[in-house]
């Protein structure tokens, strides 16, 4: 029996949210995690939450149950080399962008048994939409397992790997756009005289209600603009706005241009 349930290489932006929601949620104790971060920043921060940091990804690995690859696709490569010895007969579990299955089983060995998932850093508030990928090595008892932990922390899909491309563009990358979106949401009521503080927090709050409503209601989306827009109303001078600026094809476009990078990677 390995000393941790689960043992992360890389424990930056994304292993570090999902790390932090894990804990805060009670879905993993301090005890049965550990980490080795080349960065001594990272080391700090996973030490802070009471978790075992290791001097090796080696170690680490031996001494994990299952392992979290969490560093960024061009530092795979030689993160892998130096622990593929002590991956054999493990389970691995990689948050990588883009990198495949197939090449992560090349670069690992085939006795490592892999899922592939893109998780996404609301994790780090237990509000995550994670994406498993049902093409996996993983035995029925630890995607079980894997399940239990993103569960935890948010929402989980299952897709196949081909799939796995758009679950970047869209919820991987997400938190970004739905930032960005806000910004500008509260750019122009700023610009219109609202105070900052303000306008941030009328900005999120509407983006929270928004989708809280649509997915506590069968309300459609389509149905809840409708329900917002008056005839010669306020709300459709700023869709007429929107879609001046091309909108919709900006946010279509920024799927397709992050799925297709992630394919590229
Ligand atoms: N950020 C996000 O929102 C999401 C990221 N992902 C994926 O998660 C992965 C990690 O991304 P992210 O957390 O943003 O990246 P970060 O750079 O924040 O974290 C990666 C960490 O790994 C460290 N590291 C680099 N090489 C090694 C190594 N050989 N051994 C141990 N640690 C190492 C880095 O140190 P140093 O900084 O010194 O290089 C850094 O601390 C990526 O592959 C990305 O595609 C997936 C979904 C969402
Ligand atoms: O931009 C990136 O590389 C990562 C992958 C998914 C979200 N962020």
């Amino acid at each position: 029996m390995a000393k941790y349930k689960i043992g992360f290489i890389g424990c930056g932006n994304m292993s570090g949210a999902i790390l932090k929601g894990a804990l805060d949620g009670g879905v993993l104790k301090a005890a049965e995690v550990a980490v080795y971060d080349i960065s001594p920043v990272a080391n700090e921060k996973a030490a802070s939450w009471g978790v075992a940091t290791k001097d090796s990804s080696s170690a680490l690995c031996q001494e994990s149950e299952m392992v979290v690859l969490g560093v960024k696709p061009q530092q795979a490569p030689e993160m892998l080399a130096a622990c593929k010895e002590a991956l054999e007969d493990k389970a691995a579990l990689s948050i990588v962008a883009g990198i495949t299955v197939e090449r992560l089983q090349a670069m690992m060995g085939d006795n490592t048994r892999i899922l592939r998932v893109m998780p996404n850093t609301p994790a780090m508030v237990k509000e995550g939409a994670t994406v498993l990928c049902s093409d996996s090595t993983f035995t029925k008892q630890e995607q079980a397992l894997a399940e239990a932990i993103f569960k935890g922390i948010g929402s989980v899909e299952w897709v196949p790997e081909k799939l796995m491309d758009v679950a970047c563009g869209l919820s991987g990358g997400g938190p970004a756009y739905v930032a960005l979106f806000i910004e500008a949401l509260a750019d122009g009521a700023v610009k219109q005289g609202l105070p900052r503080a303000q306008a941030y927090s009328l900005a999120q709050q509407t983006c929270l209600g928004s989708a809280k409503m649509l997915m506590e209601t069968d309300i459609h989306p389509g149905a809840l603009k409708d329900m917002v827009t008056s005839p010669g109303g306020t709300t459709i001078e700023g869709i007429e706005a929107l879609e001046r600026g091309g909108f919709r094809f900006a946010v279509m476009d920024c799927i397709k241009a992050a799925s297709e990078k992630s394919k590229k990677l």
